[in-house]
């Protein structure tokens, strides 16, 4: 079975937006786990925008499933990895300034940086996973570093998927299988959502883990919606 972990960065930018803690990150993330899914995911980035460091650290303190930090290695994110010591830690290619996430890593080329990375992260006992595009050259990179998983970025299957679901999962497979053959996890994540999950989760039947939140938070908000606006509606009866 594929574990969930929800991705409670938006969560953190609705916080953030009024300055005070509604809604609380903590209470939420405690929730999701009751509601059953099997992990949070946070990516703190370097400006805090919406996850911060002290967020991180937080979580850790409450999160009883699993928790997945993900970002790029600069010496602080490091650093802070190695002081909260989540269960996993996913290495992401972002530049500073990037809106979110936009490329898998070239594994080929940053093969040393990532190798010594990973082993700093596994020596602390911290499960190891690589934010790659779904190409089998970059699968195999990313053997050579020592991480346990790879995180196949699927923004191009969920642009795809409208379009033309078959022609959209093709590279998927494909690296997916590379990943097999080389005996490394398969997690999943880039606005995957509720229209294009099930085919995605069908067709890679290794996927250990897929990480959700712009989707999911945006669903949440719309399918709660009606909900909301009536009990709104009763109050002023
Ligand atoms: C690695 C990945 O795809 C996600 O972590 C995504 O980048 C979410 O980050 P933002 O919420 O900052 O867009
Ligand atoms: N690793 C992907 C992730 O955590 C969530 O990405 P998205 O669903 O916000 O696009």
């Amino acid at each position: 079975m594929t574990k969930l972990s929800v991705n409670v960065n938006k969560i953190a930018t609705l916080r953030n937006a009024r300055g005070g803690n509604v809604p609380n990150l903590l209470r939420v993330a405690a929730d999701i786990e009751i509601f059953g899914a099997q992990g949070i995911t946070i990516h703190p980035r370097p400006d805090e925008r919406h996850i911060r460091y002290q967020d991180a650290r937080d979580l850790k303190k409450i999160v009883t499933t699993e928790l997945n930090i993900e970002g790029n290695p600069n010496p602080k994110f490091v650093d802070l990895v190695l002081e909260v010591k989540p269960d996993q830690v996913t290495l992401v290619p972002d530049a500073e300034d990037a809106i979110t996430s936009n490329a898998g890593w070239d594994t080929l080329k940053h093969r040393v940086f990532l190798k010594e990375v990973i082993a700093k992260f596994k020596d602390a006992g911290i499960r190891t996973s690589i934010f790659v595009d779904a190409d089998p050259n970059m699968v195999a990179g990313a053997k050579e570093t020592g991480t346990d998983r790879i995180e196949l970025y699927t923004e191009s299957y969920a642009t795809g998927y409208s379009l033309n679901k078959e022609k959209a999962i093709l590279p998927f497979i494909e690296a997916a299988k590379k990943a097999n053959e080389l005996d490394l996890g398969i997690n999943a994540g880039h606005d995957l959502s509720l229209d294009n999950i099930q085919y995605f989760a069908q067709n890679i039947p290794d996927l250990l883990e897929v990480s959700i939140g712009h989707a999911l938070i945006c669903e949440s908000i719309y399918l709660g919606l009606e909900n909301v606006v009536n009990m709104y509606l009763n109050k002023l009866k």
